[in-house]
């Protein structure tokens, strides 16, 4: 499992006012700048599980990942994965772990994948027999063969996300971390990335940390969500139960002649909210409806967690 209590990270960075001036001020004195990209987040995952991290750009999403795979240290707190502090880096844990980055390739492009498979197979130290039932098994499902053969620069975006996607679970991981998967992707190559991984949690069963700015990848995939503003966790619970949370309000879509925006307000303002908006705007179009998923989500990353 995953555990993580009172968990930080600040970055410190170095500040240079700009030209000449700056840099010889930099020299006699150098400024740095903090700043808390987690601010004591605890968190628990169970084997099997699998959470999708939201947040807007800048939340923290990408801190937690990197900690929980052992690239950063934690700044304080306390963080274990199987039973391992991730940033000792012990190569027991590195076998059962994964990170996958839809925007960064762990496959070498010059070569074809197979070539890459038989190098990480060799690194992960994968037997032979595995080896082929894994290979056989993700080309079967992710319904790539041919390709494997072709230099991996010559595919295109979707077949190219495959192949990371094969390279990163021919070893089995019992730890996962998807970081925006489905990025650049074409909706039908989305489709079968999340098809993929939806039966490939149900079969093997390894703990997911999956983020993504797709919302479909989320209500497909995840079960629980847990939703970080500003390096604060706002929300950490099942996807189903935001909608109940947020029930009492209603969301009105405005268009005017210039712009489509929408309004969240609580139900027993809405007659007063309406004819403010008509008083205000030239109302070209206006619907009143309950939130969706993506709203609410939008409203919590936004405001945060209501506590009334
Ligand atoms: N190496 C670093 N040095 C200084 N600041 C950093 C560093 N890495 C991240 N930060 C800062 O920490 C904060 C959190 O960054 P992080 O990458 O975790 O966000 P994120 O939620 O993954 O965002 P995005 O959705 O844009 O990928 C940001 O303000 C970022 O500028």
């Amino acid at each position: 499992m995953i555990k993580v209590q009172a968990l930080r990270k600040t970055f410190t960075s170095p500040v240079k006012e700009p030209g000449l001036m700056g840099s010889l001020k930099g020299l006699v004195k150098r400024e740095t700048k903090s700043k808390d990209a987690l601010k004591s987040v605890n968190l628990e995952i169970q084997q099997g599980e699998i959470i999708g991290l939201i947040g807007a750009n800048g939340a923290g999403k990408t801190t937690l990942v990197k900690i929980l795979a052992g690239i950063v240290h934690p700044t304080s707190g306390e963080a274990t994965v199987l039973g391992f502090k991730p940033w000792e880096r012990h190569n027991e844990y590195r076998k059962q772990m994964s990170l996958i980055m839809g925007q960064k390739a762990q496959v070498w492009w010059d070569l074809p994948a197979l070539d890459s498979f038989i190098l990480l197979k060799e690194i992960y130290q994968i037997e032979d027999s595995l080896y082929k039932k894994n290979l056989e098994f993700l080309a079967d499902t992710l319904q790539i063969h041919d390709q494997l053969k072709v230099q991996v620069r010559r595919l295109s975006l979707g077949e190219r996300m495959k192949v990371e996607l094969m390279a990163a679970l021919l070893h089995n991981p019992r730890v996962i971390f998807l970081d925006e998967p489905t990025i650049g992707l074409d909706i039908s190559a989305q489709k079968a990335v999340r098809e993929f991984m939806k039966n490939y949690q149900q079969e093997f069963r390894p703990i997911t940390i999956l983020t993504s700015h797709y919302m479909e990848d989320i209500k497909e995939l995840c079960p629980r969500i847990v939703i970080i503003k500003e390096g604060e966790f706002v929300y950490d619970g099942a996807l189903s139960k935001i909608q109940r949370l947020m029930g009492d309000e209603k969301v009105l879509s405005v268009t005017t002649p210039d712009k489509n925006f929408k309004v969240s307000v609580p139900r027993t303002d809405l007659s007063v909210k309406t004819a403010e908006i008509f008083k205000s705007n030239e109302v070209l179009d206006l619907n009143i409806h309950d939130p969706s998923i993506e709203d609410i989500i939008e409203s919590i990353m936004k405001n945060g967690m209501k506590t009334t």
